[in-house]
C-alpha cells in the first residue's frame, strides 16, 4: 500500500494511505485524521486544569456527524448557528445541555426547537431576539437561559470578511447597549440570564485581541454584579488560528493560560467555541490532476476539485499548501496555477506553486479540515466530495460522494 507520510506536519502526523483511499472512494475526497482531531480537542480541554470550563466546538467548521460524534464522546459541547446544526449535534450524541446557540438571525422555529431540546444557552445578538425568546418561552411554559453576545469593538487583525467584533460588523449587541439589555432581560418573566459572550473573528494569530475583548467583557461583568446581576459563565467565542503557511498562532495551552491569568481568581466558568483550531489541520482535500496545460504565459494544473469543493482560496485569497501525494515524480519542476473545472476565473486552489507534476497524479491540499466541506456547494451541478476518516490503519467512509441523481431530486416539473 502506498502511504503518504505527513510526519512533517505538526498535526497530521499519521501515515495516511491516501492513494488507496483515492482509488477506493474516488476524488475529490476529504480525508480527516481521528488522532489529530482528538489531540487538538484535548489540548483545549486539558489546558483549563480544574478551572470550570466547557469547550463548545463550532459545528460550522466541520459538521460531519462522525466527527461530531467523536467529539461528543470526549465530552465536548457544541456551538451551533442553525436548527440544522443543532439536529446534527444531537444526532451525533451531543448533549443538549452542552449546546450554545449563536447567530444574528435566529428564526422562531429554531428558537422553539432549542427551547424544547433544553439547550444550555441562547447567545442573543439583537435586542428583538430577547423579546422573541421571552415570548416563545412563555408560550411553551419554560424559562430560557440566555447570554448576550457583546460586540466589544476590538480589531481582530484578520481578513475583513471574517472579522466580527468591530462596531461596524453585524454581530452582537453594541457594547454601549449591553447593560440596558441585561437590565431589560432581568425584568422578563421567562428569561434566566446565565452568561456573557463574544466572538471577535476567525483565524486570529495573536492572543492580544482576545485579551482585549476579555477585558471589556469583564468590565461588564463587574458592572452587572454591582446591579445584582450575577453571571455564571463567560464565553470568549472561537477564532484561534492555525498554521496554513508561516503563521505562528499561539498553542491552545498558551492562549488558555493567558485567559486564566487575566481572569485572576474569578470563578466564572469559561466557555470557548473553537472550530478551525480543532479540525483545520486534521484534514486534507485529495484531488487528481486531469490535465496539464502549458501556455506561453502560464502553466495550469487542472484538477478534479474546484471552488465548489473548497472555496477559501477564491473567497478570501486564502493560501493553503498543495503537495503531491507521490513524492517520486521525475517531472521537471515548473510553476503551476492549480485550478478546477468550474467556469470562473476565480476557480483556483493555489497560484504560482513550484511543483513536479504529471497528469493523473494525486495532490493533497492541506489544512482543509475546517470550512472545507461545510462551505462546499453544488455549483456547476457538481456532486459534493466524499469524506473519509482515518483511524489508525483503517479508513472509514463517513460520507459518500454525492450521486448525480441527488443533485436534482426534489425539483418538480410543472404539469
Ligand atoms: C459565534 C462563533 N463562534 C465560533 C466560531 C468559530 O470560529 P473559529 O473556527 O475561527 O474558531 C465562529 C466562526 O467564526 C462564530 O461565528
Ligand atoms: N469560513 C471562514 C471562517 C468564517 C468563520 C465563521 N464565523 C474561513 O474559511 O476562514
Amino acid at each position: 500500500m502506498d502511504y503518504f507520510n505527513y510526519r512533517n506536519d505538526e498535526l497530521f502526523a499519521e501515515e495516511v494511505p491516501v492513494t488507496q483511499i483515492a482509488k477506493q472512494y474516488g476524488t475529490p475526497c476529504y480525508v480527516y485524521s481521528r488522532a489529530a482531531l482528538e489531540r487538538r480537542w484535548r489540548a483545549f480541554d486539558g489546558a483549563f486544569g480544574d478551572h470550570p470550563h466547557l469547550i463548545c466546538y463550532a459545528v460550522k467548521a466541520n459538521s460531519n456527524i462522525a466527527l461530531l460524534n467523536l467529539l461528543a464522546r470526549l465530552g465536548s459541547g457544541f456551538d451551533i448557528v442553525s436548527l440544522g446544526e443543532m439536529q446534527r449535534a444531537i444526532a451525533a450524541g451531543g448533549a443538549p445541555e452542552k449546546i450554545v446557540f449563536s447567530g444574528v438571525g435566529k428564526r422562531e422555529d429554531e428558537i422553539i426547537a432549542g427551547l424544547k431540546a433544553g439547550i444550555r444557552c441562547f447567545n442573543i445578538e439583537v435586542a428583538g431576539e430577547l423579546d422573541r425568546i421571552d415570548r416563545l418561552a412563555g408560550q411553551l411554559g419554560v424559562i430560557a437561559p440566555v447570554s448576550f453576545r457583546v460586540n466589544p469593538n476590538v480589531d481582530a487583525n484578520t481578513h475583513p470578511y471574517i472579522s466580527t467584533g468591530l462596531k461596524e460588523n453585524k454581530f452582537g449587541i453594541a457594547f454601549e447597549q449591553a447593560l440596558s439589555e441585561y437590565r431589560r432581560a432581568a425584568q422578563m418573566p421567562n428569561i434566566r440570564i446565565i452568561g456573557i459572550d463574544c466572538h471577535i473573528g476567525s483565524q486570529l494569530t495573536d492572543n492580544r485581541p482576545f485579551l482585549d475583548a476579555l477585558d471589556r467583557l469583564l468590565e461588564l461583568v463587574t458592572a452587572l454584579q454591582a446591579e445584582g446581576i450575577e453571571l455564571h459563565h463567560l464565553d470568549l467565542g472561537g477564532g484561534l488560528g492555525i498554521r496554513y503557511k508561516d503563521e505562528q498562532p499561539p498553542e491552545p495551552a498558551d492562549y488558555i493560560h493567558a485567559i486564566l491569568q487575566r481572569l485572576g481568581n474569578s470563578d466564572l466558568e469559561i466557555l470557548l467555541e473553537p472550530g478551525r483550531a480543532i479540525v483545520g489541520n486534521a484534514g486534507i482535500l485529495v484531488t487528481r490532476i486531469e490535465y496539464l496545460k502549458t501556455t506561453e504565459h502560464k502553466n495550469f494544473a487542472i484538477v478534479d476539485a474546484a471552488m465548489n469543493d473548497l472555496i477559501r482560496p477564491s473567497l478570501y485569497s486564502a493560501w493553503q499548501n498543495i503537495i503531491p501525494v507521490q513524492t517520486n515524480s521525475r517531472a521537471d519542476e515548473r510553476t503551476w496555477d492549480v485550478v478546477g473545472p468550474v467556469c470562473e476565473t476565480g476557480d483556483f486552489l493555489g497560484k504560482g506553486r513550484p511543483l513536479r507534476l504529471c497528469e493523473n497524479d494525486l495532490l493533497a491540499i492541506r489544512s482543509s479540515g475546517a470550512y472545507g466541506f461545510t462551505m462546499s456547494s453544488n455549483y456547476n451541478s457538481r456532486p459534493r466530495a466524499a469524506e473519509v476518516l482515518v483511524d489508525n490503519d483503517a479508513a472509514h467512509l463517513i460520507r459518500e460522494r454525492e450521486s448525480i441523481e441527488q443533485l436534482w431530486t426534489g425539483e418538480r416539473l410543472i404539469p
